[in-house]
């Protein structure tokens, strides 16, 4: 019989699996790249400017959620791609759907980065 692991040691293994899926979104993902890149880019903006611990805040939320939408997002499309790669009105329904989701979530952090940011460039 296999040994159980504690429970600690599977934590840290999905922490793990957790961590190379990041990777691989960073590495393979050519929208979630130039997410990236904005998001680093508000980074030092908002040192740039000195926005408050509030702005900070929702900041990082906004990224937050556009990244990990995407990731998502990816997940789906991959899911639809193996479960049937030929063209489907199903799988394209699914897809836009996806990409809708996170069509909203940048929509949102779009106009969050202009409140936070138009104030203090004009
Ligand atoms: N198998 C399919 N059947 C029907 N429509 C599809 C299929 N694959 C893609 N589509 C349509 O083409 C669009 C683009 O699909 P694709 O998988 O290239 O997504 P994408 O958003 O371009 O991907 P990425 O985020 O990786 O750039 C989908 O939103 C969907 O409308």
């Amino acid at each position: 019989m296999p040994k159980k692991e504690s429970f600690l040691v599977n934590r840290l293994k999905s922490v793990g699996y957790a961590f190379k899926g990041t990777i691989l979104l960073i590495t393979k993902e050519p929208s979630i790249k130039i997410q990236l890149v904005i998001a680093i880019a508000v980074t030092i903006a908002g040192f740039y400017f000195d926005i408050s611990k509030t702005e900070w805040g929702i900041q990082i939320l906004a990224i937050a959620l556009v990244m990990s939408v995407e990731g998502v997002n990816t997940a789906v499309e991959e899911i639809a791609n193996f479960i049937h790669p030929e063209y489907h009105e199903k799988i394209g329904y699914i897809k836009d759907i996806a990409a809708g989701a996170v069509f909203i979530a940048a929509i949102c952090a779009i106009a969050l980065g202009c409140i936070i940011y138009i104030p203090k460039v004009f």
